[in-house]
């Protein structure tokens, strides 16, 4: 998709495409729209990731809480954004067993009790044995550290979703 069509749309469409880069938080995109024109994909992605490292402690915590357990509630329940269920889908989430459902579940639940939001980690660059082995491995950060450590994760599922669009066909997505 040409940077110029992107810097053509109007706001309603360009947040209609964007506004799901970061899981659940439109905002960033309709913050960054001011910064149009973009000179290309890696401006907006810069732009993007400006707005989330300015967020004070609590607004990097108020991401994190956007995003939906890995294999939990709104995976079990069909409840999913199209992004995070296919994210999660390639992850290999969607065929767990019932032990590993519920070792999922005890981890989340243990991470989300330490730090006060959930666990992220960009599913698509992760298979299921790296993500268990990641969630034990960050519990034991503290909490400063496991925040940055967490953006960090979702700095890279944005920088996939935004290159899904940009690559993709812009007709099929408005
Ligand atoms: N808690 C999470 O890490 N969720 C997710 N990571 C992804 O890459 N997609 C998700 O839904």
């Amino acid at each position: 998709m040409d940077i110029n069509v992107v810097n053509a749309l109007t706001y309603e469409d360009f947040v209609k495409l964007f506004g799901n880069v970061v899981e659940k938080c439109p905002l960033i995109s309709a913050a960054i729209w001011s910064h149009r024109p973009f000179k290309d994909l890696a401006d907006i992605e810069a732009h993007i990731t400006e707005f989330i490292i300015r967020l004070p402690d609590s607004g990097k915590a108020g991401i994190l809480r956007c995003h939906p357990d890995l294999a939990g509630r709104d995976l079990q329940s069909g409840t999913l954004t199209r992004e995070s269920q296919e994210e999660q889908s390639r992850a290999g989430m969607t065929t767990l067993d019932s032990a590993e459902v519920l070792q999922m579940y005890r981890l989340n639940s243990e991470y989300k009790e330490r730090f006060g939001f959930p666990f992220v980690i960009c599913a698509r660059l992760n298979k299921k044995a790296d993500i268990v082995g990641q969630l034990s491995e960050r519990l034991k950060n503290d909490r400063a550290a496991e925040r940055e450590r967490a953006i960090e994760e979702v700095k890279k599922i944005c920088s996939l979703r935004l290159r899904n669009i940009v690559l993709s066909d812009i007709q099929t997505k408005l």
